[in-house]
């Protein structure tokens, strides 16, 4: 679904800023592949999404999705196959739209559903946002007239996740997508998450700090250093590993102990 040969990105050559954010990465992810990533402060994994989903070219390297070589696709054309969730849950919905104009626009502006004009929702489209929405179970089929901007942090996440995969994506991004949320928040988000991924088959990348959900979520790992990955853990070799344990294969893989302050700072 996914294959990256040999990508590589130096922000600022030939300064005394220079950095080498990518380092001649390599990777295929097969189609339903879901990949937990963790790793070292500036490892390069918001890098190597923001090179996926086309936010820069790379300085070298390909990169195919599902067959097709996007390597120099502008990042608005990929927006339509690659869903992409931040941090932040301010970014990816229009806070003075209502609920179910943000949902519409996601749906109108995927390829398959590409129709000229807004006015266009039809009764089915809402009554489909209606489904959909209320299998979020967060009451939000109730308020889909209410601006966005009245939701909290959780339930515009979980509004962002629908609006990402509505229309399946080919390949879902999610930076740390729960970080900023309370604890039973980021749990609820997690879950619609593991649910929405598996129900559609999806091909999913998913940066964390939280070392347990890296194991605990999807069916693959990997483990980044130094704008490379260092270990890509699946099947039989991934199962059954303790946190410590993966701490233990990132020194050998990396040759250092795990550089995380997100990490150490955490509880979980
Ligand atoms: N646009 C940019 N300009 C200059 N340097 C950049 C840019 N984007 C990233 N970098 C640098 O590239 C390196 C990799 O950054 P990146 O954000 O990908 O790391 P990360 O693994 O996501 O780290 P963290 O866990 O700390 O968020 C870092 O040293 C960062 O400072």
């Amino acid at each position: 679904m996914l294959e990256l040969r040999n990508i590589s990105k130096t922000f600022n050559p030939g300064t005394v800023n220079e950095k080498k954010a990518l380092n001649g990465l390599s990777v295929t992810l097969e189609d339903g592949d879901f990949v937990t990533i963790v790793g070292s402060n500036g490892a390069g994994k918001s890098t190597l999404f923001n090179a996926v989903a086309g936010d820069f070219y790379p300085d070298q390297g390909s990169i195919r999705l599902d067959g097709r070589n996007i390597t120099y696709l502008p990042a608005y054309r990929r927006s339509r196959q690659i869903g992409r969730l931040f941090q932040d849950p301010m970014r990816g919905t229009a806070p003075h739209m209502t609920i179910e104009e943000n949902l519409a626009l996601a749906y109108l502006r995927t390829a398959k559903h590409q129709r000229a004009f807004f006015s266009r929702v039809s009764k089915a489209d809402k009554e489909f946002f209606r489904t959909q929405l209320a299998r979020l179970d967060m009451g939000l089929e109730d308020r889909m007239r209410q601006p966005v901007g009245l939701l909290s942090g959780g339930q515009r996440q979980a509004l962002t996740l629908l609006m990402s995969t509505m229309v399946p994506p080919k390949l879902l991004l999610l930076d740390e997508h729960t970080a900023a949320l309370d604890p039973g928040t980021a749990e609820k988000v997690l879950s619609l998450t593991k649910e929405i991924v598996s129900r559609e088959h999806l091909t999913c990348m998913m940066i964390t700090h939280n070392m347990k959900n890296a194991l605990e979520l999807g069916n693959r790992t990997f483990m980044m250093d130094s704008g490379r990955i260092v270990l890509d853990l699946k099947g039989e070799e991934r199962k059954g590993l303790t946190v410590e344990d993966l701490l233990e294969r990132f020194r050998t893989g990396a040759g250092k102990a795990l550089d995380n302050d997100r990490i150490l700072l955490s509880n979980d």
